[in-house]
C-alpha cells in the first residue's frame, strides 16, 4: 500500500500480513504512517493506485476501499475517541438503531437482554443497563470493543483494529483491558493493535510490524525481541534509550516557584504543595482525583473558593490566565486537540501562539523570523512535517503534541505545568522531551507534572504527591519514589473508593 499527500509519502509500498487469531502490534515513530494505514483500511483515505488489501476471502484495491467494503470484509475499529454516547445506556450504545421494537416503542427488556448476551459472550463484565457516563475508562473501552464485535458470530469478524486503546487509561486499568483482549484472541479473534507503549507490545502481542517514516521495516514474532531492539527498530538508531536522571538540583531554601496553600475549589479540598526552583514535582492519582483541576486552577482556568496560589512568592489573582502567564507560568494541557491546537493554522503559528509580540517590530510582523524559529523548533523536537507552515491538522497526533510543548518552552517559563506531556509521543521523542523538561528544571524553573505513565513519574519526578478525591494523601521524595510505592498507594486509594 502506498499513500501520498501533497509533498509527502505517508506510506511507501508497505506490505505485511497478520496471521489469523493473533495479537499483532503496529508500531512506529510519530508520523510513521500508522493512522494513515488505519484510515485506508477504514475507507476514510484512498490509497494511491496499486496496492491490495485482503481480509480472508475478501480482496480489493487499496485505492478502492470504502467504509461499506471494510465493514463487510469484517474489519472493526476502536479509536482513541471511543465514540460512545455518554448520556445513554450501554444497551443503547451497543444496539443503536437496531434496538428491538414492540409495536411503536422500544422493547427495553428484550433490548437489555440482547445487549447483555453480547457482553457476556465477549466476556465484558459490565451490566447492559448501566449508563456509559458511570463506566470506568477500561469498561468504556470494552463496551466500544463489544459494539464493534457484536455481530461477530454472524459475520465472522476478521480484524479488530485498536488505535492506542490504553493511551488514556489510568495504568491501574491497563492490565484489565489487556487481559480481556488476550481472552478474545484466545477465542480466535485477530487484533491489530497500535501503541507507543513498548512494554504492552512486548508482553501481550504475538507479532509486530514496525513502520519508520512510512516504510515497512519488519514484521516478526515478538518472541526473542527485547525493548532495546524494538526501540532501535522504531527509531533507527540508539536514540530513545532513557538515561536515569541525576539527583535533583532543587534549591529548597529558595522561595518556592509555586506555593499552593489550602486551595479549595471544584474537586480540590485544602491542597498544600510547593515547587522549588529546579524541582520536578509530580501528581499521581486516578481519574477524578483532581490532578488536572489542580493544574487548571493554578493556571487560572478556574477560580478557587479559598486558599492561595503564589508564584515566586506573589499571590496570583484568582481565575486569571493572563496573570498566571505574566507571572511566568506555562501550561501544556492533556487534550491538545480540544484545548491547545489551532487546527486550521500553520505549525509555525501554533508554535509562536504564546509569544507573538516577539515578532512585532516597528508595527510590522516579522514573518521570516517566525518561520526561522519554527524551523529550529522542528529540528529540536524532531517534528515530522513537510514544511514549517503545514496546517496543524495535517500533522500526526504525536507531532502536534510536540508542537504544543515547544510553544510553551519557548517562553522560558518559571513554572511549567504539564498534563500528560508525552501522551501519544513515540519512544525516541519521549527521551528527547524528558531531556527538555529536565533542562527547564536545570535552568531553575519549577515543573508540576501530571502523568498516568508510571515510568515517566519514576524517571522525572523529584517528589510525587498522590491525590485522592481532590487532596494529596501521600508524598514521597527522591529514592523513596519506587514503582511499588506508587502502585501500592494508588491501589490503596482505589480500595478506599
Ligand atoms: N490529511 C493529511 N494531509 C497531509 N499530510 C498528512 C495528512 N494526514 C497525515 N499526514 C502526514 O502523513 C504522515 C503520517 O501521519 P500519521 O498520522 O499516519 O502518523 P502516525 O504514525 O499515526 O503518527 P502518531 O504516532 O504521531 O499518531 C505525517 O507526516 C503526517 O503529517
Amino acid at each position: 500500500m502506498t499513500k501520498s499527500f501533497p509533498g509527502m509519502r505517508a506510506l511507501d509500498d508497505v506490505t505485511f500480513s497478520v496471521t489469523p487469531g493473533r495479537f499483532h502490534s503496529l508500531v512506529g515513530g510519530n508520523g510513521s504512517g500508522k493512522s494513515t494505514l488505519i484510515k485506508v483500511l477504514a475507507g476514510v483515505y484512498r490509497a494511491d493506485p496499486g496496492g491490495t488489501i485482503t481480509v480472508g476471502p475478501h480482496a480489493r484495491g487499496a485505492d478502492d476501499i470504502t467504509p461499506a467494503w471494510s465493514h463487510q470484509a469484517g474489519i472493526r475499529f476502536v479509536h482513541q475517541d471511543l465514540g460512545l454516547f455518554r448520556a445513554l445506556s450501554v444497551t443503547e450504545n451497543l444496539l443503536g438503531p437496531e434496538l428491538p421494537r414492540a409495536y411503536r416503542s422500544i422493547d427495553w427488556r428484550a433490548a437489555h437482554e440482547q445487549a447483555q448476551d453480547v457482553l457476556d459472550r465477549l466476556g465484558v463484565p459490565v451490566a447492559a443497563r448501566r449508563s456509559v457516563a458511570g463506566l470506568r475508562p477500561a469498561e468504556a473501552t470494552l463496551v466500544a470493543i463489544a459494539r464493534g464485535l457484536r455481530d461477530a458470530d454472524t459475520t465472522g469478524v476478521g480484524l479488530l483494529v485498536l488505535d492506542e486503546p490504553t493511551a488514556r487509561l489510568p495504568h491501574t486499568e491497563v492490565d484489565e483491558l489487556l487481559e480481556r483482549l488476550g481472552t478474545l484472541v484466545a477465542g480466535g479473534q485477530t487484533i491489530l493493535y497500535v501503541s507507543h507503549r513498548l512494554d504492552e507490545v512486548l508482553d501481550h502481542s504475538h507479532s509486530v510490524t514496525v513502520l519508520r517514516d512510512g516504510v515497512h521495516r519488519t514484521t516478526r514474532p515478538v518472541e526473542g525481541l527485547d525493548r532495546r531492539e524494538l526501540t532501535r527498530l522504531i527509531v533507527g538508531e540508539e536514540r530513545g534509550i532513557l538515561h536515569k536522571r541525576g539527583p535533583a538540583q532543587a534549591d529548597r531554601s529558595a522561595t518556592p516557584v509555586l506555593r499552593v496553600e489550602g486551595l479549595t475549589g471544584g474537586p480540590l479540598h485544602g491542597v498544600d504543595l510547593d515547587v522549588h526552583p529546579g524541582e520536578i514535582v509530580a501528581v499521581a492519582g486516578l481519574v477524578g482525583s483532581g490532578r488536572t483541576s489542580l493544574l487548571e486552577t493554578v493556571f487560572g482556568v478556574h477560580g478557587h473558593v479559598s486558599g492561595r496560589v503564589l508564584l515566586g512568592g506573589r499571590p496570583l489573582r484568582r481565575g486569571s490566565i493572563g496573570a498566571a502567564i505574566r507571572g511566568g507560568a506555562a501550561y501544556v494541557p492533556e487534550d491538545r486537540a480540544l484545548h491547545s491546537s489551532f487546527h486550521g493554522l500553520g505549525l509555525e503559528m501554533n508554535l509562536s501562539a504564546a509569544g507573538l509580540h516577539r515578532y512585532m517590530k516597528k508595527g510590522f510582523f516579522r514573518r521570516r523570523d517566525e518561520l526561522g524559529d519554527a524551523t529550529a523548533d522542528i529540528t529540536r523536537f524532531s517534528i515530522r512535517t513537510v514544511a514549517p507552515d503545514t496546517v496543524m491538522v495535517n500533522l500526526s497526533g504525536g507531532n502536534q503534541q510536540k508542537a504544543v510543548l515547544a510553544r510553551w518552552l519557548r517562553r522560558n517559563p518559571r513554572l511549567l505545568l504539564l498534563d500528560e506531556p508525552t501522551q501519544g509521543v513515540d519512544v525516541g521523542s519521549r527521551a528527547e522531551i524528558y531531556e527538555q523538561i529536565t533542562e527547564v528544571a536545570r535552568g531553575g524553573a519549577g515543573v508540576l507534572l501530571v502523568s498516568s505513565d508510571l515510568d515517566e513519574l519514576l524517571h522525572l519526578a523529584d517528589r510525587v504527591h498522590v491525590f485522592e478525591r481532590g487532596s494529596p494523601v501521600a508524598c514521597a521524595t527522591g529514592s523513596a519514589i519506587t514503582r511499588e510505592w506508587v502502585v501500592n498507594t494508588l491501589f490503596h486509594s482505589t480500595e478506599d473508593q
